[in-house]
């Protein structure tokens, strides 16, 4: 199996405090990857390292086969990013929304006119072309984000909270989305608070005061707890957690 991401030993401390402390994982090529835990946990810095946004205190970590301590500008070109503040341009159309993002992420022309075609196609968004991202329901915001997020066909894609606020139905079309992608052969790493969305990952890690705690597939932990939910593992991982953020 390809190695998409792999981190070892990861820490970053602010001051005294480690806010993430010494993780060790890997993430293999279309895997859906979810990392849970309560706020505070230190998701978000782990993130912000694996992006290459943030020096780590210690460890090591490569992206795609990249270093995140030397290789950032390579790490950028192959990863997407969404997160639920991650916003459109409002006062954009959606066709410009495309059109401006494809630039940024260097889409020649044809390449541009091909990507955006084949977004607006899969989301249904034929009428809805011209029409200023701001009049869109937030459930396709958030879907015509992420498809903007992987319009450069990136070999990662790091989501964080990208369903917060939509309802379950629309976060389940949001999740058929993220499943084409991973059959395409992009990584999908996902942070949620939603447990229904941690049964749809490949494997779940949970990460508890800054360390990670459990790392197997939704089946494996809800047996390794005796419990029959994602919800039930959560509450018995988190329950003894000190941060409360
Ligand atoms: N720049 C910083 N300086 C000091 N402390 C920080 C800094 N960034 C994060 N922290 C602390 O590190 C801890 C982990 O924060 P982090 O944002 O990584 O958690 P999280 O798991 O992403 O939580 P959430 O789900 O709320 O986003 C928190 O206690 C936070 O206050």
């Amino acid at each position: 199996m390809e190695v998409v991401i792999k981190a070892e030993k990861l820490s970053k401390a602010f001051g005294d405090f480690i806010a993430t402390n010494a993780i060790s994982f890997e993430v293999y090529k279309g895997e859906i990857f979810g990392f849970l835990g309560a706020n505070g946990a230190g998701k978000t810095t782990a993130i912000r390292m694996l992006c290459g946004l943030s020096k780590p205190s210690s460890g090591e970590a490569t992206i795609a086969g990249f270093d995140i301590y030397r290789e950032t500008e390579s790490i950028k070109k192959n990863i997407g990013y969404m997160s639920q503040k991650f916003s459109l341009y409002e006062d954009l159309t959606v066709a410009e929304n495309l059109r401006f993002y494809g630039g940024i992420y260097g889409l020649g022309r044809k390449e541009l006119k091909e990507a955006s075609e084949a977004v607006i196609k899969n989301l249904g968004l034929e009428q809805e072309r011209k029409k200023l991202v701001s009049s869109l329901p937030l459930g396709w915001k958030q879907k015509l984000a992420f498809s903007v997020a992987i319009m450069h066909e990136p070999k990662l894609v790091f989501l964080d909270e990208p369903t917060g606020g939509v309802d379950p139905v629309t976060r389940r079309q949001f999740w058929d989305l993220i499943h084409q992608a991973a059959a395409r052969g992009i990584t999908v790493f996902v942070t949620t608070h939603y447990m229904d969305e941690a049964e749809y990952c490949d494997r779940i890690s949970m990460m508890v005061d800054g360390e990670m705690k459990a790392l197997d597939t939704p089946r494996n932990l809800k047996k390794q707890f005796g419990v029959d939910s994602m919800d039930a593992v959560f509450y018995e991982m988190a329950r003894g957690a000190k941060r409360s953020d």
